[in-house]
């Protein structure tokens, strides 16, 4: 049997943010694998006018949970939701369910953030950082705690192009960046934030720097990890390839193009974008909570979870693969067909915005209200250019990171831990898996019936004929205009028809 497995057997695991994209996965493979561990707390909200019950009923009953459902009918009664808000004080855990994560617990795996890059700075700090100062707390009042694992972002010293398994020194001290988000007003941070954040892009990236600090410094005597993912994607492997059900990263842009709001991709051939599959994520995740309980490594370690080094995924291959796939399996209601122009020139760049993008747009939402509807599809379009200009950041340049823990970690594992908790992306074929992840998109995302391929298809070739009969008026336009202002043009026309003797 696999040794990573049979050590979650018979623990109390922690996660927070196992509501979330890597939470789910995370937990969804524990169960799978090591079937006979006592319990996994869950630190849950409300949501969305979902109770706890609600939200673990929807989360075990979802597709992702189809393995675990049947190879574990029960499942539900191994999963303790508790009642905690992180940004709140003591995130509102009540006392009885405070003492038994204190009493119980043996490891912890630390997911939960706010992922959205533009937050206001106290609540990123509240989230990425306050929080996981709390949670080191309980975790140093607990007896039987075996490994802490936080999860971070490899792009958290982004700032730097080489980025190896350390933890730098981030502008501001913790302490009295939190101290400072306490009493100072929302106006004066909200203008005091990009001189805080220096040269990282956004208050995500910031915050989630300032959380590493935190664990460095205030980790104590614990038993401490820090895993770095890159850009998390649908799953390659498992359970199934290609689920996934967030819009986060590349699945907004992917998204976009197949519907057909963007159409452009400022990259250049050669740029690699630094895909990691979720499941792969979660494997190094479990991976490295061994690791760590079992080895009880001197030092903190800290492992990149990224694939560039190892199978690099070049951004003009990725797209030329995502429209093949969008070819054969359109998606639904597209607004115009798929199509990309590369460029990485500025001027290009936004001349296309405008052409392509803002004008159709505008010229489809006067049809729309002209037809009695509600229009539309600007908002639509300003929404995907603002998230485009927010992403570019990360795929228009390039980072590099050390991978030798991840290495190293892999090396201590048995070839049947290797194989039940894969995490070498050397074995990834990114073609196969990126036409999985559009479909994974449409699937389980979009929620779009195979059985309306052939509807998609044919509302694609009414807009192609559109198109054309659109451009072939806009041409006779300008051609008219064109002759009727220029004596050369008239010439050149009167040329034409003596050709053909018309
Ligand atoms: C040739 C083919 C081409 C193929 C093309 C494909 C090729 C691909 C090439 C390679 C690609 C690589 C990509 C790199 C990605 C890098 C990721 C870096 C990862 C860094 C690592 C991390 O560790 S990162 C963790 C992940 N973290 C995120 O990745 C959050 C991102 N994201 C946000 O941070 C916020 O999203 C952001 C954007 C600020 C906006 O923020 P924002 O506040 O302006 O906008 P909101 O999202 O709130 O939405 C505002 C309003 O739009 C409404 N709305 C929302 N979605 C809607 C929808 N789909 N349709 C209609 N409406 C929608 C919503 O309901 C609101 O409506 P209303 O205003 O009425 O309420
Ligand atoms: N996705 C990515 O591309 C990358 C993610 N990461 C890191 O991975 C981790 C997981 O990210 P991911 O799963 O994608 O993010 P998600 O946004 O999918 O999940 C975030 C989780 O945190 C929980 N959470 C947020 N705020 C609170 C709160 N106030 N109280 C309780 N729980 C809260 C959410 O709960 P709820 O469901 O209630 O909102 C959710 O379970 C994060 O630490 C992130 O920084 C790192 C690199 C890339």
């Amino acid at each position: 049997m696999s040794a990573i497995a049979a050590y979650y057997n018979d623990k109390s695991i922690l996660i927070t943010g196992a509501t979330g994209f890597v939470g789910k996965v995370l937990m969804e493979k524990l169960f799978r694998t090591s079937p006979d561990l006592k319990v996994i707390y869950i630190l849950v909200r409300p949501k969305s006018g979902q109770t706890l019950k609600q939200r673990v009923f929807s989360i075990l009953n979802s597709e992702l949970f189809s393995k675990v459902r049947e190879i574990y009918p029960n499942v539900g009664e191994k999963i303790r939701a508790i009642y905690a808000d992180l940004s709140k004080d003591d995130f509102g855990i009540s006392k009885e369910d405070m003492e038994e994560l204190l009493s119980c617990t043996n490891i912890i795996f630390h997911c939960a953030a706010t992922v959205r890059f533009e937050d206001p700075l106290k609540y990123a700090v509240q989230l990425n950082v306050v929080a996981t100062q709390k949670l080191l707390l309980m975790a140093s009042q607990m007896p039987k705690l075996e490994a802490f694992i936080h999860l971070s972002t490899a792009f958290s010293n982004c700032n730097l192009k080489h980025i190896d398994e350390v933890v730098y020194p981030c502008p501001g001290e913790p302490k009295k960046i939190i101290n400072a988000m306490e009493w100072l007003d929302d106006a004066i941070i909200k203008e005091i934030t990009p001189k805080l954040i220096g040269d990282r892009p956004n208050t995500y990236i910031y915050s989630k720097a300032l959380g590493e600090t935190v664990v460095q410094e205030e980790g104590g005597k614990l038993n401490i990890a820090i895993v770095r993912p890159s850009i998390i994607s649908s799953t390659w492997q498992e359970p199934f390839p290609g689920w996934i059900d967030n819009v986060n990263g590349p699945g907004e842009l992917i998204i976009a193009t197949g519907k057909g709001l963007l159409q452009l991709l400022t990259v250049g051939p050669m740029t690699v974008v630094d895909l990691i599959p979720v499941d792969t994520v979660a494997n190094l995740i479990l991976a490295a909570g061994w690791y760590t309980a079992v080895h009880r490594p001197k030092t903190m370690l800290i492992y990149h979870s990224t694939s560039g080094q190892l199978n690099p995924c070049y951004c003009k291959k990725m797209a030329l693969q995502v429209m093949a796939t969008l070819e054969k399996t359109p998606f639904e209601k597209a607004f115009r067909r798929p199509c990309t122009v590369f460029t990485t020139n500025t001027i290009a760049k936004q001349f296309w915005k405008a052409v392509s993008h803002r004008i159709p747009a505008i010229i489809y939402d006067f049809y729309l209200r002209l037809t009695g509807r509600k229009p539309r599809i600007v908002k639509l379009m300003n929404r995907t250019l603002n998230a485009f200009s927010k992403l570019e950041y990360f795929i228009s340049q390039h980072w590099e990171w050390s991978i030798n823990n991840t290495e190293m970690l892999m090396s201590q594992m048995s070839p049947e831990d290797q194989r039940v908790f894969n995490f070498d992306v050397r074995q990834l074929n990114w073609l196969q898996y990126i036409e999985n992840y559009v479909l994974g998109l449409k699937k389980h995302l979009l929620k779009e019936d195979m059985a309306g391929i052939p509807e998609a298809k044919q509302h694609l070739r009414r807009l192609r004929n559109i198109n054309y009969i659109f451009n072939t008026v806009i041409f006779l336009i300008a051609w008219r205009l064109l002759i009727a202002r220029s004596q050369m043009a008239r010439n050149v026309w009167f040329f034409i028809c003596s050709l053909y003797n018309l």
